[in-house]
């Protein structure tokens, strides 16, 4: 289902954090939200999961306005994973993906297969199959970012948002979860850090900088050396990869430039 936003603003301590931004995700497409830290994606990201209250603007999944939605109704169709999930309990890698499909299931409702497919097919998509019985306690932050991926999957959402899903994996698993999100047929909203992953697996992209939005479109639209100096604060230069045909950032921290330009000399 599709995901828009027209003009959302909200402020805190009297300083506006998300200031007028609007997206328009189409069904099973996926938004990258960049931007330096404090830019306001998380805060924006939460107010598309209605996790937190709209100042002003509307969003709406699939058509329909949030704020006629229900806490449980959104979580029902849209799956939200944020930056750090802490808990100290003794849990396992399933006990936490089973916990997805808590908003499909009534207070005493028996475990069906249909919940069973989906915790199952989560832990495959996730490549955690082969130990759902470990103890959360016992995983390493890239294992654990998985683990809330797959808890996300279990929702069988149609809505999909992610804040930074890929800060801990290593790169083969960065690769694999944004492959594996791109090809769902899930609307997905995913704040990056990471520009040239964003490049390759995005199919649109939004840039926000004091809560602002300073760039939006399709990537390579997007992504140019103006757009980086203002955004990032850096110089780069950027080409299209002769291998896999997406833009490519290579960035110039100024001492580095020197050093390459004297070597060429
Ligand atoms: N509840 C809050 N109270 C006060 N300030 C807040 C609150 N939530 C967010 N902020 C501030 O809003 C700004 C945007 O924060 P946000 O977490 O949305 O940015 P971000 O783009 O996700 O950053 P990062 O890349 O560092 O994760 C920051 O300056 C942050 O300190």
């Amino acid at each position: 289902m599709s995901i828009t936003a027209r003009n959302v603003r909200w402020s805190t301590a009297g300083r506006m954090i998300v200031d007028g931004v609007s997206i328009d995700v189409p069904q099973g497409k996926t938004l990258g939200l960049l931007g330096a830290n404090g830019s306001g994606k998380s805060s924006f990201l939460r107010l598309l999961g209605k996790l937190r209250q709209l100042e002003s603007g509307v969003v709406t999944l699939g058509g329909t306005d949030i704020a006629e939605l229900t806490q449980r109704q959104i979580a029902r169709r849209t799956a939200f994973v944020e930056q750090q999930v802490h808990t100290e309990i003794e849990v396992t890698i399933a006990d936490i993906v089973q916990l997805g499909r808590t908003p499909h299931r009534g207070t005493l409702a028996a475990w069906t297969q249909v919940d069973e497919a989906a915790v199952d097919n989560a832990l495959e998509q996730t490549g955690l199959a082969g130990m759902r019985d470990r103890l959360w306690r016992t995983l390493s932050g890239g294992e654990r970012q998985r683990v809330q991926i797959a808890r996300a999957l279990a929702q069988s959402p149609s809505e999909l948002l992610l804040d930074e899903p890929t800060n801990h994996l290593d790169i083969q698993h960065q690769l694999e979860l944004l492959s594996l999100v791109s090809r769902l047929p899930v609307t997905t909203v995913i704040a990056l850090h990471d520009l040239n992953l964003a490049a390759m697996f995005c199919d649109a992209l939004v840039v926000l900088k004091d809560g602002r939005v300073i760039a939006h479109g399709h990537p390579d639209d997007v992504l140019t050396r103006p757009l980086l100096r203002e955004g990032f604060g850096v110089e780069a230069h950027i080409q299209r990869s002769p291998h896999h045909g997406k833009l490519q950032i290579q960035f110039l921290p100024e001492g580095m430039q020197v050093a390459i330009a004297s070597e060429a000399a």
